[in-house]
Order: C-alpha cells, then structure tokens, then sequence
C-alpha cells in the first residue's frame, strides 16, 4: 500500500516536471474531470430542471439558456470550493474551469524566481483584478483555491454592488477580498507629466470628481486627443493603486470589443454580458495599451502584469508595444478547456530594473530562461527596432 503510494507521487512528480518543461499550463480540477452534471442535479434541486438527458443517456444542460449557465456556476462553486455566488440577470456568467486555468497559470509563474519577489516573504500572496464584474470571479476563485489576497477593481454600479455581494455572502473569504472604485487611489504614478484621463476626457490628479484641474497645457490635449483614439475610459491601474501598496500581479479579462455588433453572440452559449462588460472605445487593444502605458509609470509596484487577450492579432502587437516600454519579461500561453475549444491567450509580462529581453511560450524551466533571455537580447541589440518573440 505504502509502495503503491510513493510510485503514485512519484509519478506526479515526474509529470510536474514534464509539464513544466513543456511549458503546458498547470492542472486544473476540471481538466480530467468535467463537471458531472447528474450528480450535480441529485445533489441540488435548484440545477435539477436544467439537466436533460441525451440519446446516449449523457447527462446535458442546455448552454443558450443563461438561467442554466448561471445555475451551473452557482452549484459548481458551491459544491466544489463552497462558495456562495449570485448575479443579476445578464451580467456577465463565468465558466468556472476557464477561469481557474488563469489562476493556475498566474500560481505557476509565481513559483518561478525569474522575477523577483517585491514582498516579505510569509506574506499572502496578493492580486489586483482589473474589471472584476459583478461576478468577482478572479478574487473568489483566488482566495477559495489559493489564499490569495484580492483588490477587485471596476468601473460601474452593479459590478461594485455585486461583487461586494459575492464578498459579503462569503464571510470565510471577505477579509481576502476588497472590492474598489477603478480611479480612487491615492496618487501612486500621479504626476504633473502624468495625470490620470477621466471618463469626460479632462485631466485629474487625485480622485475622480473631488479635483478636477480642468484645463490642459496643449502638449497634455494633443497625447489626450491621441488617447481619444485609443481608449478613452475611467482610469485603469494608475490612480486605482493606493500608496504603499505592492502586488504580485494584476489580471485582467478586458472588455474585448468596440461595438456590441462585433461582440456578436455565440449561438452555442449563452453566458450574457452587457455592453459595460463587453465594450470599450478602442477594443481590447487599446485597454490592454493603456495598461502597459501605467504599467511603465508603476514599474514594480507589481511583480507581474497580465491581461487576456481575445484576438492572435492584437497579441502580436501588444507584445512589440510592451518591447518598447520596457518590459523585461513577457510569456504567453493559450489555453483550450474541455471540449469547449475555447482559445483564451494570454500575456503576462514584468519590467525589471535592467534591460534585458525575453519572450517564451508557457512555462519554461530555469536554466531554459536564462538562455533565451541571453538569445533574445542578441537580437534587441542587432535590431533594434525588430519586434522579436521567440
Ligand atoms: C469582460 S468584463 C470581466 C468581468 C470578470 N472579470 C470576468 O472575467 O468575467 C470587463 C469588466 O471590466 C470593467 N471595466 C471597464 N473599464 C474598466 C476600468 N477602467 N477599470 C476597471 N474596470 C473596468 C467592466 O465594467 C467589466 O465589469
């Protein structure tokens, strides 16, 4: 029996590190074990009206019908990491294995010691997640399955109201999590040469709607009307970091889409999503840039910058932009869960003290870093100007 274990975890073992030379991303509970739906409605007779069964006796939901996407997030967060959870009818429903394999891949690169720590260590691990939603399901997957520390940020009424929600109804979690205003921080990367854009499109230097300097010198309208452009929202990381406070990331699913139109719906799903939570002027592309633009400005307030990105494309050129302010470090992956053949990219991404350069896919060991930061800052050095991912 002893045997049988110790070959079992030796086994493990030797599959960890497998996976990790591959740079496959970490396990997630669901990857081998799809949520079983029939147990599920045994167990909880809210889900059970949802469940049918398939000619091949399997049983099914029906993934057009939110009120069943909704329900089956609800009971898998129940049953499987006891927590309570609730939205609102159309806001934006999570696919609970998706959302972890984020979490996962974050948990594994902070394993890695490529990046160095910025906090004491003992401390808990601590996130930041930009555009939280109403389902705060970053800060609840987090700290249920991790530990970790959550500052949950967001920009509408009902997302605060609900994600405070999701908190409160789960007190074991709540000392974990602090839901915040995006744009009410204390000033961390606020400056003269660098105010913060409200919403109306004028210039603040502290919390939005207390200070409003009002009028611009014209080199501060010409960046703005550049900006205008590009992404002309709320403030997203800088003027939402309070001073003193260190993260080991920042993780977003950004509002991928400029018009509700492109969104589009997938007939195959209904997962809901409002236009708050789904557009943005400038699409995902010019979200992701202004978070890489306060990301220069914050440096290593935070140990690693992440967001997802929806389109190949837009990966492509955000990584040529991260090269150019700096970043030091920058690794994708792409996920795929399930049957679901759900492509999420993702890109996460550090500006260290130095300059040196690198890119990866997935995760990669050590000793395989250090020779492909070396590879990779030959190549800046040759081509300076070349967009070089590895
Ligand atoms: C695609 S939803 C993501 C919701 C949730 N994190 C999830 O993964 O299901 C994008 C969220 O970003 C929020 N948002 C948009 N602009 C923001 C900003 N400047 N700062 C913080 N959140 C913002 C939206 O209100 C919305 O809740």
């Amino acid at each position: 029996m002893v045997v049988r274990v110790a070959v079992a975890d030796g086994g493990k073992e030797k599959e960890e590190e497998r996976r990790r030379a591959a740079g496959d991303p970490p396990p997630n509970r669901y990857a081998d074990n799809l949520p079983d739906f029939a147990q599920l409605a045994s167990l909880y007779p809210s889900f059970e009206p949802y469940v049918f069964y398939s000619r091949d006796g399997c049983p099914r939901i029906d993934w057009t019908d939110f009120n069943s996407t909704r329900e089956l997030t609800r009971v898998l967060l129940l049953h499987d990491l006891g927590v309570n959870w609730w939205i609102p009818d159309g806001q934006l429903c999570p696919t609970v294995p998706n959302k972890l394999n984020y979490i996962h891949w974050i948990e594994d690169l902070l394993a890695l010691d490529i990046v160095p720590a910025i906090r004491v260590e003992g401390d808990i691990t601590t996130g930041f997640d930009i555009g939280t939603g109403a389902n705060c399901i970053y800060p609840l997957l987090g700290s249920s399955v991790l530990g970790w520390k959550f500052v949950g940020s967001d920009i509408t009424d009902i997302a605060i109201e609900w994600a405070n929600k999701n908190v409160e109804s789960n007190p074991h979690l709540s000392n974990l999590i602090e839901i915040r205003w995006a744009g009410v921080g204390h000033g961390v990367g606020i400056s003269e040469n660098n105010p913060i854009l409200s919403s109306e499109g004028s210039v603040q230097l502290s919390n939005p709607g207390t200070e409003n300097v009002g009028f611009l010198a014209s080199s501060v309208l010409e960046t703005q009307l550049n900006a205008k452009k590009y992404y002309d929202g709320p403030p997203v990381l800088i003027g939402s970091v309070k001073d003193g406070e260190k993260f080991d990331f920042c993780m977003c699913n950004p509002p991928f889409f400029e018009t509700m139109e492109e969104a589009g719906l997938n007939p195959k799903t209904s997962c809901g999503g409002t236009p708050a939570e789904m557009v943005c002027s400038g699409g995902e592309h010019a979200f992701i840039k202004h978070i890489i633009e306060d990301s220069a400005t914050l440096k290593d307030i935070f140990r690693w910058y992440s967001s997802m990105v929806g389109r190949k494309l837009n990966l492509n050129i955000l990584v040529s932009e991260l090269w150019k302010v700096g970043a030091t470090v920058v690794k994708t992956t792409e996920f795929v869960q399930g049957r679901m053949k759900l492509l999420l990219l993702m890109s996460i991404y550090a500006l260290l003290p130095y300059s040196l350069s690198a890119t990866s896919r997935g995760t990669l060991g050590e000793r395989k870093i250090a020779r492909k930061i070396n590879l990779n800052f030959r190549v800046l050095v040759n081509q300076p100007s070349s967009n070089t991912q590895a």
